[in-house]
């Protein structure tokens, strides 16, 4: 993949583009996508209570990919422009296509999101995953489920971080809050939903 190398010791694949977008075009999506996206609070429901969940998020992609996510079925929107154009460039450096994206905005350190996999049936064996990162950058945490063995990354304004082969069987990630001041982030994740019902797209 990229000829980059794997960052993940084992069990899985994680390559990091730092600066895959400039600083001045990273700061143009930036822009772009904190006024244009449909920034929602959305709420999950954990231990028998709606919670809400600690950041704004908005999901995009073609009308097929439906996806359930912390037991919130999730109807994507239309591709923005933008987020269009950002899809096709992330495909010709991952060489993998995606049909839907979920993003995320950290507003300040104390936004967050919680150890998890993304294992969803719907991503199929072994998803590519490809994130994208606009605004003040945050850690990102990878703990093995069975060494516990950590990992962390800083994820900056414009990097690219691909997530692949096991990783999200035997690795869990975190967005974790910080007492540090921090401006907004804005995450993007490409994903590839296999549609129910359709195995083979
Ligand atoms: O904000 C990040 O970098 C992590 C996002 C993430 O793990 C996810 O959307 O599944
Ligand atoms: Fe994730």
């Amino acid at each position: 993949m990229l000829e980059l190398p794997n960052l993940a010791p084992f069990d899985g694949e994680l390559y990091h583009l730092p600066g895959f977008y400039s600083a001045g075009q990273a700061d143009a999506a930036y822009q772009t996508l904190y006024r244009e996206l449909a920034w929602r609070r959305e709420q999950v429901f954990i231990h028998g209570r709606w919670v809400n969940v600690p950041r704004l998020t908005a999901w995009y992609g073609d009308p097929c990919a439906h996806y359930k996510y912390s037991g919130v079925d999730h109807l994507p929107l239309p591709w923005t422009a933008a987020l269009q154009c950002l899809r096709r460039e992330v495909e010709a450096a991952c060489k993998a296509g995606f049909n839907s994206v979920l993003a995320n905005l950290y507003r300040d350190g104390g936004d967050s999101m919680g150890s998890h996999a993304d294992d969803e049936k719907e991503l199929g064996l072994n998803p590519l995953i490809a994130s994208l990162s606009f605004g003040d950058s945050r850690l990102l945490r990878f703990k093995h489920l069975k060494t516990g063995q950590k990992l962390d990354l800083e994820l900056r304004n414009g990097d690219l971080l691909i997530m692949a082969g096991e990783l999200q069987h035997r690795w869990r990630h975190e967005l974790p809050k910080t007492r540090k001041a921090k401006q907004p982030r804005i995450n993007l994740t490409f994903r590839r939903i296999i549609a129910l019902g359709d195995a083979t797209s």
